[in-house]
């Protein structure tokens, strides 16, 4: 079952549980196909054993065997009566295919692009984070092992799909590991040996590395010399593919984005000095409204303002949240300012939902404290954005303002407000390439920041992005406060103080 095209099952933890959930169906239904087979297979091969003790005897003289009217009779009745009873066990495991088939179109399953983006969510991974992919196959995430051992196939399928996602810089790195890990397993006979070079050197082939192929080839056409005329195509039909392939998104040829993807390693930081005026203060809140239970505030950057307030949220209210989301989450989709409307892209993969405050005393209980956490007016704040993030999911760099201008009926979107409604175990920071800042996710801390200059002019610098998730499901609300009735709280200088985000317009 497949609800809308907006309806897949990677980019969320919750997808990927109705998967589990089929799978743990499917399984059960092969565990009783199994145990029912057994026995009547067991019944059958009493029955053969019987048949073949007939047939030995009558082997010996065929003559005086049938010659014997007991053993004409037995023959007869068992052509005549028998064979069709054994006919019916094909039968009963034709009707359980059948009713099989049918179930299956009851469950979840996953499509082609679910496939395609899964296997496109690990090459991202692995770019992102520098990682190992002989650890990756072992299951072992930043020295952690989470899960069993990928097997030669398993690599070398997913080497043979990011062929096909163009994600050449790391297919190599997983046929390698193909071949590692196959010339370690058992294998079962020369024939699936000889396929599995075969496939190798094609591989090989479209990544350009024709050398290697046709070292495999030829030991395939040693070992088998009939294959020679199947090895000859493939070379043939993949020789004039090979460097019309490689090719990457121009934007992730960007310093921009190399500078993004240091942050989200937390390669690159600020140093203890130019952290130096950082504070953690406490804060009594608007009118000291919060004098009992002051905000804790922590100082992440002065200019761009960039502060992070702790526990704002508590464990109840975000059950809450996700309760009310869950049901509404889709694939989160991103907006054309140029062309309009909006698109589900790969640079952004999450599913989301947008909420209503008034739908619940916890809800609205955000915007009561970011009001008095902030001073801005939260009554011109859009709903309230929930996020999940599963696998491989991410969001690149971008910019919350918007970039059109701002007209009288139009206002733009003058701070984001993050509600943290999870920890992340690893990977998914918050980061800001140019700050040179990653906030890792802490469950009820609120990320704060200002979108415009207090001219109301987008600030470049503020462009930020969501790192991909390597470890965990990770869970955020947002909260887009616009710069209408500001007045108060941001007042404009008396210049427009825009320039200093130019230079960051233009992505180099
Ligand atoms: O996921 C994140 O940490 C950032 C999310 C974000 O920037 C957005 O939703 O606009
Ligand atoms: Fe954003």
């Amino acid at each position: 079952v497949r609800l809308n095209d907006d309806e897949d099952y990677y980019s969320s933890v919750a997808g990927l549980e109705k998967l589990l959930n089929t799978e743990q169906i499917l399984l059960t239904d092969l565990k009783n196909y199994i145990t029912t087979t057994k026995q009547s297979i067991e019944v059958l091969e009493k029955e053969i054993l019987k048949i073949e003790a007939e047939h030995k005897l009558a082997s010996i003289d065929v003559e005086n065997y049938l010659t014997n009217p007991v053993n004409a009779y037995r023959l007869i009745k068992r052509l005549f009566n028998d064979w069709h009873k054994y006919e019916i066990h094909f039968e009963k495991a034709k009707d359980l295919l059948n009713e099989w088939k049918l179930k299956k179109n009851q469950l979840h399953f996953p499509n082609q692009i679910d496939f395609e983006e899964s296997a496109l969510a690990l090459a991202r991974l692995q770019q992102t984070y520098n990682l190992n992919v002989g650890q990756v196959a072992s299951g072992i995430l930043n020295g952690i092992k989470y899960g069993n051992d990928m097997s030669w196939s398993d690599c070398l399928l997913l080497g043979q799909q990011l062929i096909n996602i163009k994600a050449f810089n790391q297919t190599k790195e997983w046929i390698d590991e193909s071949l590692k890990r196959y010339s370690m397993e058992e294998k079962s006979s020369a024939a699936t040996e000889l396929d599995f070079m075969e496939k190798l050197g094609e591989n090989l082939m479209k990544t350009g590395d024709t050398n290697a192929a046709l070292e495999i080839f030829r030991a395939v056409v040693i070992n088998d010399p009939h294959r020679l005329s199947t090895v000859s195509a493939i070379y043939n039909n993949t020789h004039s593919l090979s460097e019309a392939l490689v090719e990457e998104e121009e934007y992730h040829k960007t310093q921009e984005f190399k500078l993004y993807e240091k942050v989200c390693r937390e390669e690159l930081k600020r140093s203890p000095a130019e952290e130096r005026h950082l504070r953690c203060r406490y804060y009594w809140g608007v009118d000291n409204a919060f004098v009992l239970s002051p905000f804790k505030i922590e100082e992440i950057n002065e200019d761009p303002f960039v502060m992070l307030i702790h526990d704002m949220v508590t464990d109840e209210q975000i059950e809450t949240i996700k309760r009310v989301s869950m049901p509404e989450m889709k694939r989160s989709t991103v907006r054309d300012d140029i062309v309009g409307g909006s698109k589900r892209r790969n640079y952004r993969i999450s599913k989301n939902a947008w909420i209503e405050y008034s739908l619940h005393p916890h809800i609205e209980k955000l915007l009561h404290v970011l009001h008095y956490a902030t001073g801005l007016e939260t009554q011109f704040s859009e709903e309230l954005q929930v996020a999940n993030y599963g696998l491989g999911g991410h969001y690149e760099p971008h910019v919350d303002f918007y970039l059109t201008g701002v007209t009288e009926e139009y206002s733009n979107r003058i701070s984001t407000s993050i509600f943290y409604l999870s920890d992340v175990e690893q990977g998914g920071a918050t980061a800001f390439p140019y700050l040179k800042i990653a906030i890792k996710p802490n469950k009820g801390t609120v990320l704060f920041w200002y979108n415009l200059h207090r001219s109301l002019d987008g600030d470049y610098r503020t462009k930020h992005a969501g790192c991909p998730v390597l470890k965990g499901s990770k869970w955020i609300g947002n909260v887009w406060t616009h710069d209408r009735t500001q007045f108060a709280i941001r007042p404009c200088g008396l210049y427009r103080d825009y320039e200093s985000s130019w230079e960051y317009m233009m992505v180099k």
